[in-house]
């Protein structure tokens, strides 16, 4: 039997919900592990770089909005760049060499050193963030990989990956765009809130 609007409104949020319970209850700690390492990096110095493809694309530039703009206080702005923004960069790599590079140059040129890398997938299978992410490490960023489903190639390419366990992608991205939030909220408590507690961190 065909479902009601209303089941599939009431379906829907009834899955995410369950999804996101059960994925904050398990990851609770992990994600307050990646705002500090994310602060830490921040406070060293450092710059944070994001890349994602389709809706994973629009959640790398927001959360780099963020952090250039501000979050939920006032304060100075932090250095994040979207590898997903300049059309010309990614039609220029994509029509000379592969759409699986797109990201891979924009790391080597931007990237140095204690900067993070952060890759946002739900499948852990694209070619271009995995190429990225391969990159970062070979460069000595940081890797950070937000993934679903069983995380794909990216477990063996982040020094920190957050997996949704689900095959739903937008429950997964919905998931995903909170733990950014999350991670912009600790990065605000760690740099202007919490000081102290980010001192040991960096000597
Ligand atoms: O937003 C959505 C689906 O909700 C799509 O645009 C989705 O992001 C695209 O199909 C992506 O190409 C999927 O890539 P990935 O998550 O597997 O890395
Ligand atoms: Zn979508």
């Amino acid at each position: 039997m065909t479902q009601s609007a209303h089941d599939i409104v009431a379906d829907y949020a009834r899955e995410g919900l369950a999804l996101r319970e059960r994925f904050f209850t398990s990851n609770a700690e992990a994600i307050a592990a990646l705002g500090l390492n994310i602060a830490v990096c921040l406070a060293k110095g450092g710059k944070i770089l994001l890349c994602g493809n389709g809706g994973s694309a629009a959640d790398a530039q927001h959360l780099a909005a963020e952090f250039v703009n501000r979050f939920q206080i006032e304060r100075p702005p932090l250095p994040a760049i979207a590898l997903t923004t300049d059309s010309s960069i990614l039609t220029a790599i994509g029509n000379d060499s592969s759409f699986d590079e797109v990201f891979v140059k924009q790391v080597k040129a931007l990237g140095r050193p204690g900067d993070v890398l952060l890759g946002i997938s739900t499948s852990g299978k694209s070619a271009n963030v995995n190429a990225a992410l391969a990159a970062a490490r070979e460069g000595q960023l940081g890797t950070v990989g937000l993934a679903g489903k069983d995380g794909g190639a990216m477990a063996d390419l982040c020094d920190t990956l957050l997996v949704v366990d689900h095959d739903s992608t937008p429950l997964i991205q919905e998931v995903q765009i909170a733990v950014g939030h999350m991670v912009c909220r600790l990065v605000d408590y760690y740099l202007f809130e919490a000081v102290v507690e980010l001192q040991p961190y960096l000597e």
